[in-house]
């Protein structure tokens, strides 16, 4: 089913972060219906850096395409800025799609963007915003979605950003996300404003500026869309450094055993038996 006509279903969607093929395989197998590859996990684990706008558009559009060739499942992916103006934007509008996505996600931020949970953080006009939307539509060459981001509440405040989002919807974005709402109060006020009108999408970040709500609450507001970007990292990352202290204090593998797949452990979760089996149907010796 397209993304599209996933949205016009009254149950919430579920997006958990992914940036590699790896997590991609995990969150497949563990059910979800869609995939959020996030533009901070993909800067967390490949350069082990902030989310400030040092990830390029071609790291990004190659982990889209490592995982589109792990998963068959739609995968909302972070387009950041756009990486430039309305030229930049529609480039990666198409190099995005050419490397599997089904939605792209632009922010009004200037660039160099920085996360939505970081304070200072600076926005290009709502015209400009408005032009750099109506380029991607007119680059996208299927049926991609355009979720338009506006990071205006912590920039001019939480009326700015309605009206802004109101904007981007007239220059043809197909879902609105309105960046680190501060409490449950804004969250409730987003979904009344556009409920109906246009899809919309929700941003769980651990010790970000929301507060966390379960997907049932936020879809009972009016949203559509939950993503959950950085949390397998952070889940990742604690796991990791637990692991190489046990390791460096210890000197062995042993003690941290019970918390780790084994050998056999992990080849089952990537699917090694599977194949190998494959493999074995082409040797020309079966
Ligand atoms: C959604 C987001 O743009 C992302 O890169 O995944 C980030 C999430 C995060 O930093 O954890 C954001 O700016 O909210």
């Amino acid at each position: 089913m397209s993304l599209r006509k996933r949205l016009t279903s009254p149950e919430i969607l579920l997006a958990p972060g992914v940036y590699d093929g790896l997590t991609a395989a995990l969150a497949t197998d563990a059910g979800f219906e869609a995939l959020y590859l996030s533009g901070a996990a993909v800067a967390y684990t490949r350069l082990g850096r902030p989310d400030i706008g040092l990830t390029t558009a071609s790291e990004m559009a190659d982990t889209m395409a490592l995982i589109a060739d792990r998963t068959d499942l739609p995968v909302i992916m972070d387009a950041d800025t756009g990486f430039g103006n309305a030229l930049n934007a529609r480039r990666t509008m198409q190099s995005y799609e050419r490397a599997g996505a089904a939605a792209l996600q632009v922010e009004d931020q200037s660039y160099p963007k920085r996360c939505g949970h970081l304070s200072d953080k600076s926005l290009i006009s709502k015209t400009e915003m408005s032009g750099k939307i109506a380029a991607m539509a007119d680059a996208r060459r299927q049926d991609t979605l355009i979720i338009a981001r506006t990071d205006a509440i912590a920039v001019e405040g939480f009326d700015a950003a309605i009206d802004r989002a109101g904007s981007y919807i007239e220059a043809g974005a197909d879902v609105l996300f309105i960046e680190a709402p501060r409490d449950s109060d804004e969250l409730a006020k987003i979904a009344a404003t556009f409920k109906g009108k246009v899809p919309l999408l929700a941003n769980m970040v651990e010790g970000g500026a929301t507060p966390i709500s379960s997907a049932t609450t936020l879809q009972d507001m009016g949203f559509d869309i939950v993503i959950f970007p950085g949390g397998i990292v952070r889940a990742l990352a604690m796991t990791a450094q637990n692991y190489y202290a046990s390791l460096k204090e210890s000197g062995s593998n042993k003690p941290f055993s019970d918390r780790m797949h084994d050998f056999d452990g992990l080849n089952a979760a990537i699917g090694t038996p599977g194949m190998l089996a494959l493999g074995k149907r082409f040797d020309g010796k079966s």
